[in-house]
C-alpha cells in the first residue's frame, strides 16, 4: 500500500531507530495510529522508516516524536534541512522557527530501543546518557546480568542459600526494570499486549511463586535474545545501508576553473564537477570532458566497466576507473538513479506481502488469545481439580511467554529485506513482497521484442529505391517524416541519413499510425514511412516491392516502405541484433517450467526468423490493444510476467501480474513497472524469478519454524515437560533462527541454476 497525498492531508516521513523485533513495529504502528489526525501509518522494520498520512487534527508533529520516544525508540525526520511537515491552512512561519529537523542530538541521546548494537549512529554524545542507553539496550543489560547471576550463584554455593536467593531476586528485578518501563509506556499508549508486558508479568509471577533462580534466568535469556535479534536485524539492514553509502558525500565543484569541495547533496543541475580516477561520481550527469572506464556495478550490478566519453551519461555512485572527467550535473541529488533505487527498495520493504498481512491479522488475536488461555490454565486446574496453584501458575506463565508472536511477525519482512538487497546488488529490483509473491508463481513470461530480446538499436542494412528515386532522396524523405519520432526504427533511419550526409526534408503535421508507421507532410505532399503491408494497402508499394520486403523479412530484418501519395519511393531494411543471452534465458525459463512468448508489432516473417533462433513462441502484428488482450488471457491461466523497455509498453506492463522494465541506463522507467532489470541481461529474468521462488521458500521455512516451535512448546508446557526458560528460548530462539535463516538469502546467487 502506498500513501498518496490526498487534498487536506500531509505526508510525514521519519526514521525510527532501535526497532529490532517485529513487535516493535506493531507497537509503534499501534501507538502512532491512535493519535488524533493520523489517517494512515506505514512502517518498515528493516528500512526503519515511518510514513504517516495526517490531516489537520494533528496540530504538532512533536506528538509523533514524543509517542515514539516514549516507547523507547529514536526518531528523526527523513529529509534534514527540509520542512517535510506543513499543516494545511496554518501559517508556514509558525513552523519555521520550530524546526523538527534540528533534533539529531536529541534523537541520538534517546536511543533506548531494544537491543540495537548494530547502530553506529546511536552513540549518545553525553557520557551519562551513553551509559544509560547502553544499559537499556539488551547488550548492556546482558553484561550486568551475567555478572549478577554469577555473583548470585557464587553466593548460593559459598555464603548462604538465602543470600543467594535474594541475589537472584535482585538480578531479576534489575534486569526486568527497563523492560517493565517499556511495557508500561506502551500500555499507556494503548498497546497492552506487548512482549515486554508478557516478559514483565512472567518474571514477576515467577518471583511470586518463589522461582527466583528461574525468573533471573528468563530475564537473562530475554536479554540474550534481544542482543541476537539486534545483531541479526542489523545484518539484514546492512544491504540497504550499503546502497545509501554508494553516493559520495562530497563533490569537487568547478566554477570558472577553480574547484572546491561541496556537499554532493547541494549540487544543482548544470553545474560541473571534477571526478578524479578512483573516485565515485557524485551526481547523475553527462560527461563534458574526458574519456574513462566507468564501473557501474554499484548502481546497475553490471560488473564490466564501460568506456564513456563526452556526451555520454553517467550515474551517481559509479566509479571512475581511469582518467579525470568533467561531468555536467543533470539531476538533483534526490532524483539520481541511485536515490530512486534506494527509495524504491525502502518502499518495497514497507509494501507488505499478502502473507505478511495475514500474519499481522493473525498475531493481533493470537497474543490476547494466549493471554486468555494462560489465565485459564492458571485458574482452572487448581479450582476444578484441586491441583497445586504453584504448578499451574508456573505453567501459565510459561505459556504467556510462548504468546509472543515475534518470530512469526518478523519471518516475512526479514526474508523480504534480504531478498531485496540480494536483488539490488545485481540490478534486479522488485517493488515489495506482493511482487515477489507473484513473481514466484509466474507461469508465463511475455517478452516485447525490441529492447528486451534484442538490443533495441536497429541499424539500417539495405536501401532499395524505385524508379528514378536516388538513395539520397529516399533518405531525405524518410528522415524528414521520422524526424519527430523517437521510435527505434526512426532513430535508425535518422542515424543513417546523418552518416550519409543527408539533411532531412522539413516536415510538418507528423502523426504516428500506431503499429503501422508515421505520416507527415513533406513539401506540399503527404508522405509515409510504414510497414510494407500498410503501404501496399495504400498504393505505396507494388507487388515487386512487396516481394522484396518479404525477402528482407525472412532474413529477420524489419522493412519499411517510403512513399508519397501514390508514389512508391523505396524500401529501408533494418536489423536489430538479438541480445547474446536471449536464447539462454528462454531455455532457462523452459527448464523452470515457464513458457515464454514474444509479442511484437512487427510482421510474422521477421518475428518467425527471430523466434527461430530463440526457440520461443510468438504472436506478430499486434496492436497495443492486442497485447493487452493476450496478457489478460495469460493472466487468467496463471501469473504472467511481462518484460518491456518500460517506455512505450507501460499499459501492457500494468496489465500483467508483474511488469518488468528492462534496459540499462537512464531510460529505465523504474516507477512505471513492478520490477526492473538494470543490466543488459535477459538471463536476469529467470534469475529474478529464481530469487522470488527462493524468497518464498525461505518465508515458508520461517513460518514453519516459528509456528512449529510454538506449537511444540505449547504442548510440552501445558504437560509440564518444559518450563519458563525453555519458553523464553522458544520465543527469542525462534526469532533469531528465523532471522538467521532469512540472512541466508543474502548469500543466495540467483544467477546460478539450481
Ligand atoms: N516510426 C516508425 N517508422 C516506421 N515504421 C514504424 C514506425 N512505428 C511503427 N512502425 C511500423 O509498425 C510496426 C509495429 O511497430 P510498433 O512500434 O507497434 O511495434 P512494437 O510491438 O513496439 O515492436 P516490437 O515488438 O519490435 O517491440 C513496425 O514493425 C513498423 O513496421
Ligand atoms: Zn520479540
Amino acid at each position: 500500500m502506498t500513501i498518496t497525498n490526498e487534498p487536506g492531508m500531509t505526508l510525514c516521513d521519519w526514521t525510527v531507530s532501535g526497532m529490532d523485533c517485529a513487535s516493535c513495529a506493531t507497537k509503534v504502528r499501534g501507538a502512532v495510529s491512535r493519535l488524533p489526525g493520523v489517517r494512515d501509518v506505514e512502517i518498515g522494520i528493516m528500512s526503519e522508516r515511518l510514513r504517516l498520512t495526517v490531516d489537520e487534527r494533528l496540530t504538532d508533529t512533536d506528538k509523533i516524536e514524543k509517542t515514539v520516544r516514549a516507547l523507547g525508540y529514536g526518531i528523526q525526520t527523513r529529509a534534514p534541512g527540509k520542512k517535510d511537515f506543513v499543516i494545511p491552512g496554518s501559517a508556514p512561519e509558525s513552523h519555521q522557527g520550530h524546526s523538527h529537523d534540528a533534533h539529531p542530538a536529541v534523537a541520538k541521546a534517546d536511543h533506548s530501543g531494544h537491543g540495537s548494537p548494530g547502530h553506529v549512529h546511536d552513540d549518545p554524545a553525553d557520557p551519562a546518557d551513553r551509559g544509560k542507553a547502553w544499559y537499556q539496550t539488551g547488550k548492556g543489560r546482558l553484561v550486568i546480568l551475567t555478572g549478577l547471576l554469577l555473583a548470585a550463584a557464587w553466593a548460593m554455593e559459598l555464603i548462604a542459600p538465602q543470600i543467594g536467593s535474594w541475589a537472584f531476586v535482585a538480578a531479576c528485578l534489575i534486569g526486568v526494570a527497563p523492560v517493565a518501563r517499556r511495557a508500561f509506556a506502551a500500555a499507556r499508549l494503548g498497546q497492552i499486549f506487548t512482549i515486554e508486558g508478557l516478559m514483565t508479568i512472567a518474571a514477576l509471577g515467577a518471583l511470586f511463586i518463589n522461582a527466583a533462580e528461574e525468573a533471573a534466568l528468563v530475564v537473562f535469556l530475554f536479554a540474550v535474545g534481544e542482543v541476537l535479534e539486534g545483531v541479526a536485524a542489523g545484518k539484514a539492514r546492512d544491504g540497504i545501508r550499503a546502497l545509501a553509502n554508494l553516493v559520495p558525500k562530497t563533490a569537487l565543484l568547478e566554477v570558472d576553473g577553480v574547484t572546491r569541495e561541496v556537499a554532493a547533496s547541494s549540487l544543482t543541475i548544470g553545474q560541473t564537477v571534477l571526478v578524479r580516477p578512483g573516485d565515485r561520481i557524485p551526481a547523475d550527469g553527462e560527461i563534458s570532458d574526458g574519456t574513462s572506464g566507468i564501473d557501474e556495478s554499484p548502481v546497475t550490478g553490471e560488473s564490466i566497466p564501460r568506456t564513456r566519453g563526452p556526451g555520454e551519461n553517467v550515474f551517481a555512485g559509479s566509479i571512475n576507473t581511469e582518467a579525470v572527467l568533467r561531468v555536467t550535473v543533470t539531476k538533483a541529488a534526490e532524483d539520481n538513479t541511485i536515490s530512486r533505487i534506494i527509495r524504491l527498495v525502502e518502499e518495497a520493504e514497507e509494501a507488505r506481502a499478502p502473507t505478511e498481512r495475514f500474519i499481522d491479522r493473525f498475531s493481533r488475536w493470537y497474543m490476547p488469545a494466549i493471554v486468555a488461555v494462560s489465565a485459564l490454565v492458571i485458574v482452572l486446574p487448581p479450582l476444578m481439580f484441586g491441583q497445586s496453584w504453584d504448578t499451574w501458575i508456573y505453567r501459565g506463565l510459561a505459556l504467556l511467554l510462548i504468546g509472543c508472536p515475534c518470530a512469526l511477525v518478523i519471518s516475512v519482512p526479514a526474508s523480504i529485506a534480504s531478498s531485496l538487497s540480494t536483488g539490488a546488488r545485481r540490478g534486479m529490483l522488485m517493488k515489495g513482497g506482493a511482487v515477489i509473491e507473484a513473481a514466484a508463481k509466474v507461469s508465463h513470461v511475455a517478452f516485447d521484442k525490441t529492447g528486451t530480446l534484442t538490443h533495441g538499436r536497429p541499424q539500417v542494412t539495405d536501401l532499395v529505391t524505385f524508379g528514378t528515386t536516388t538513395e539520397a532522396q529516399l533518405l531525405e524523405v524518410a528522415a524528414g517524416v521520422e524526424s519527430g519520432s523517437s521510435h527505434p526504427l526512426a532513430v535508425a533511419i535518422l542515424d543513417r541519413a546523418k552518416t550519409a550526409g543527408v539533411t532531412p526534408l522539413p516536415a510538418r503535421d507528423a502523426r504516428a499510425l500506431t503499429g503501422r508507421g508515421v505520416e507527415a507532410t513533406v513539401g506540399d505532399a503527404l508522405a509515409w514511412v510504414s510497414s510494407p503491408r500498410h503501404a501496399s494497402e495504400n498504393d505505396g508499394l507494388d507487388g515487386r516491392g512487396l516481394r522484396q520486403a518479404t525477402i528482407f523479412e525472412d532474413e529477420g530484418k524489419t522493412a519499411v516502405a517510403v512513399y508519397r501519395k501514390g508514389v512508391p519511393l523505396g524500401l529501408i531494411a533494418m536489423r536489430d541484433e538479438l541480445r547474446p543471452d536471449a536464447a539462454e534465458a528462454v531455455r532457462q525459463l523452459a527448464e523452470m517450467g515457464i513458457s515464454s512468448i514474444m509479442l511484437t508489432g512487427d510482421n510474422p516473417r521477421t518475428a518467425a526468423a527471430i523466434a527461430e533462433g530463440l526457440n520461443i513462441r510468438f504472436e506478430a502484428e499486434m496492436m497495443p490493444e492486442d497485447k493487452l488482450a493476450a496478457i489478460r488471457d495469460m493472466n487468467a491461466q496463471g501469473g504472467v510476467m511481462m518484460i518491456g523497455d518500460g517506455i512505450n509498453d507501460a499499459p501492457a506492463l500494468k496489465q500483467a501480474s508483474i511488469g518488468v522494465a528492462m534496459g540499462s541506463g537512464t531510460d529505465v522507467a523504474l516507477e512505471t513497472a513492478d520490477a526492473a532489470i538494470l543490466r543488459d541481461r535477459v538471463t536476469d529474468i529467470p534469475a529474478q524469478i529464481r530469487l522470488a521462488q527462493a524468497t518464498m521458500a525461505n518465508i515458508r521455512q520461517n513460518v514453519s519454524i516459528a509456528l512449529g516451535l510454538k506449537a511444540i512448546f505449547l504442548v510440552t508446557t501445558v504437560l509440564g515437560m518444559t518450563g519458563l526458560w525453555i519458553a523464553i528460548l522458544a520465543d527469542t530462539g525462534a526469532t533469531v533462527l528465523v532471522t538467521l535463516n532469512a540472512l541466508r538469502l543474502l548469500r543466495y546467487n540467483p544467477e546460478q541454476k539450481r
